[in-house]
């Protein structure tokens, strides 16, 4: 597919084509600007493409109506390198707040939540705001209320950008774990500590276009 904003002079994604196969962990690497974000807006449904289409767990997401795109959304599982939590919530809040959107009962809140804060390494600490948590805890926090409806598909948006190298690492044992709960995990990264270290699949962007796709590749 290819997308052009409206007003913009080129494309910012360019006649690209990639498939993701279920239960993959792919890593978006390339330059700022290069479309990486724009590849993420589009897998949301929150941009659409001028030329081409976009398929997710077998739907094209073209052809979905709108009111069906919050229903889509919940398929998908976001984390984002601001960790973006309620910081008058607790970790515990912010977690539960996840589920009570799409209307789940607290009863399963409270039966769900304390096993997905334990699973990310945050059981004890339900009760802490975001400012009581290091960055690393907070984004465990992300991690967890991404993951607490068992999405198919985990974004991650440059997740480690605000981490030191060993909290970086740390996080990224835990998308590993998501991942081998068959969960297909897409993130896009600066991090080459990090991509030369997992050694998954990689896609380069640069300006718009797909320069390499690799299996098992590293940051280069
Ligand atoms: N809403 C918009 N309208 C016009 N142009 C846009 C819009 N959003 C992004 N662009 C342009 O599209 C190109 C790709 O942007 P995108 O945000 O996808 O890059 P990126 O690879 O995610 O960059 P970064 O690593 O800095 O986040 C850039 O040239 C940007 O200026």
């Amino acid at each position: 597919m290819t997308k052009t904003y409206p007003k913009a002079s080129r494309p910012s994604l360019n006649d690209v084509s990639v498939t993701m196969e279920k239960g993959e962990f792919v890593f978006f690497i390339g330059p700022s600007g290069s479309g990486k974000s724009t590849f993420i807006k589009l897998l949301l449904r929150e941009v659409q493409p001028t030329k081409g289409k976009i398929m997710v767990n077998g739907r094209e997401l073209g052809h979905m109506r709108s009111w069906r795109v919050p229903h889509f959304r919940r398929s998908i599982g976001c984390v984002f390198q601001d960790f973006r939590l309620l910081p008058n919530r607790t970790a515990y809040e912010n977690v539960a707040f996840a589920l009570e959107v799409i209307g789940k009962t607290q009863a399963v809140a409270r039966r769900v939540v304390p096993e997905v804060l334990e699973l990310v390494g945050l059981g004890g600490k339900e009760h802490r705001y975001p400012h009581e948590l290091s960055g690393g805890e907070q984004q465990r926090v992300a991690v967890a209320r991404a993951f607490v409806n068992r999405p198919l598909i985990l974004l991650a948006d440059e997740p480690t950008g605000n981490l030191d190298p060993d909290t970086s690492i740390e996080i990224m044992r835990l998308l590993d774990r998501i991942n081998r709960t068959g969960t297909t995990v897409v993130m896009v990264t600066h991090d080459s500590n990090i991509v030369n270290q997992m050694r998954r699949r990689v896609v380069e962007i640069e300006a718009g276009k797909i320069v390499r796709d690799q299996p098992r590749g590293v940051y280069g």
